[in-house]
């Protein structure tokens, strides 16, 4: 192979994305000449990405020895090198997936031949996929073996979250026993048995609140905001302060529908904490919250209409008017701003677990392919 090409003018150049030129000065098939050729690809590249195009044999009978190499696959890197014996360029595809042939004609030009070390049929490229996925998982296992792994966050996270687990398990268990033991007369003393735990869990949600704002985990602060300030509402003001509401069943349904969702949600976080999942569990904690959160809004409603005469008659938190004017301001026109907020705090979170509903099972998905 005489050094040829090094020493004479070459030049690629790239139009509308989709062809390639490559003129060379050199020794070929028709002496020391200009040779050239341009390839239409099937769908737009990128500038900088992807096929590898190697010219061989530049002093041979060029163009019609000139081999030309290409992989259908995506590489990552930019170049274009030109070393004694070949040019490489790296083309990438603008949109993956894989092409039936490599360039618009239908007729593949005489001088063009894949590379056959390098060619990846659709299934073999599944493979390596597959098994960079199980590299990547086995890596992955590894360093979660090292001594020291589990960082301050990650072991913060795990026990807010096995905290929270444990306590509405209790609830949840707790009720469900007492249901079937005392039947339709355990709904009656459910703020006895249940509120104090239920105080501790939710009080403690504020946490949450303060990892999306501080940036703990990936969540957004309005909904999370929403959903503690929205429980607590319920918790504190409505049953908390109202003796009254303390044998209503409605309690019963609030605090029944809470804890449902919660016990699929924390063990759901549990696992993400060391990047391991469970796919049933997985399931639920994305799919149990489209019955249940209407359902519970739909709880906390009524208990909110059953207090606002209980307000009335009893004028707590009543709001005093200026002496001109006389009297208070009851408090049950505060519930019945919050009814509409309610509705409001429903919509924004449905669409928000609708989100992240999707981008789970959409990632998984696509991971999964
Ligand atoms: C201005 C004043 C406004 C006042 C408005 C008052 C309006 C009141 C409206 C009230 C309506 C509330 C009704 C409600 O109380 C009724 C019920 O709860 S009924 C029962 C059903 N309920 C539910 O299903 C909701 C349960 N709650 C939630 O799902 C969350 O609280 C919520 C914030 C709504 C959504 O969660 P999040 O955004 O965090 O979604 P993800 O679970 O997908 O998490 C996103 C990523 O963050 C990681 N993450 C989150 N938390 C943790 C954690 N504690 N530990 C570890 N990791 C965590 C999670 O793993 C995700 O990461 P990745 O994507 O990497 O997996």
């Amino acid at each position: 192979m005489k050094n040829v090409l090094q020493k004479e003018t070459q030049s690629l150049t790239f139009f509308f994305l989709c062809v390639i030129n490559c003129s060379a000065r050199g020794h070929g098939a028709k002496g020391q000449n200009e040779y050239e050729f341009s390839l239409e690809f099937l769908f737009p590249v990128k500038p900088e990405v992807c096929v590898l195009l190697k010219c061989l044999n530049f002093n041979d009978s060029f163009p019609l020895s000139l081999f030309c190499i290409f992989i259908a696959c995506i590489y990552t890197q930019v170049s274009y090198k030109s070393t004694q014996r070949q040019v490489n360029v790296v083309v990438g595809k603008e949109k993956r997936g894989w092409w039936e042939r490599l360039v618009t004609q239908e007729r593949k030009p005489v001088f063009l031949a894949p590379d056959f070390d390098r060619w990846l049929e659709e299934s073999d490229a599944e493979m390596e996929i597959r098994e960079k996925e199980e590299r990547r998982n086995r890596l992955r296992s590894a360093r979660l073996k090292e001594p020291g792994f589990i960082s301050l966050k990650t072991g913060f996270l795990f026990a807010y979250n096995l905290v929270q687990f444990l306590g509405f398990s209790w609830i949840f268990v707790n009720m469900t026993v007492r249901l079937f033991i005392f039947g339709k007369d355990s709904l009656y003393d459910t703020f006895h048995t249940i509120s104090d735990v239920m105080f501790f869990c939710q009080t403690l949600a504020a946490v949450e609140v303060l990892n999306a704002a501080f940036g703990v985990v990936r969540t957004g602060v309005v909904p999370t905001f929403i959903q503690v300030i929205g429980r607590n509402f319920i918790l504190f003001i409505i049953f908390g302060s109202l003796d009254e509401m303390h044998n209503r069943p409605v309690v019963f349904f609030v605090f029944y529908l809470w804890s449902a969702i919660e016990i699929f949600r924390y063990p759901f976080y549990m696992l993400g904490c060391f990047n391991t999942e469970w796919k049933t569990l997985t399931w639920l904690r994305y799919t149990v919250w489209i019955p249940l959160y209407p359902l519970g809004v739909l709880a906390e409603a009524v208990a909110v209409l059953q207090a606002i005469p209980i307000f009335d008659k009893n004028k707590l938190f009543s709001i005093p008017l200026p002496k001109a004017i006389g009297g208070s301001l009851s408090f049950s026109y505060v519930l019945q701003g919050y009814l509409i907020l309610m509705f409001l705090g429903l919509f924004i979170n449905f669409r928000h677990l609708h989100k992240q509903r999707k981008r789970r099972f959409r990632t998984k998905k696509r991971k999964a392919n």
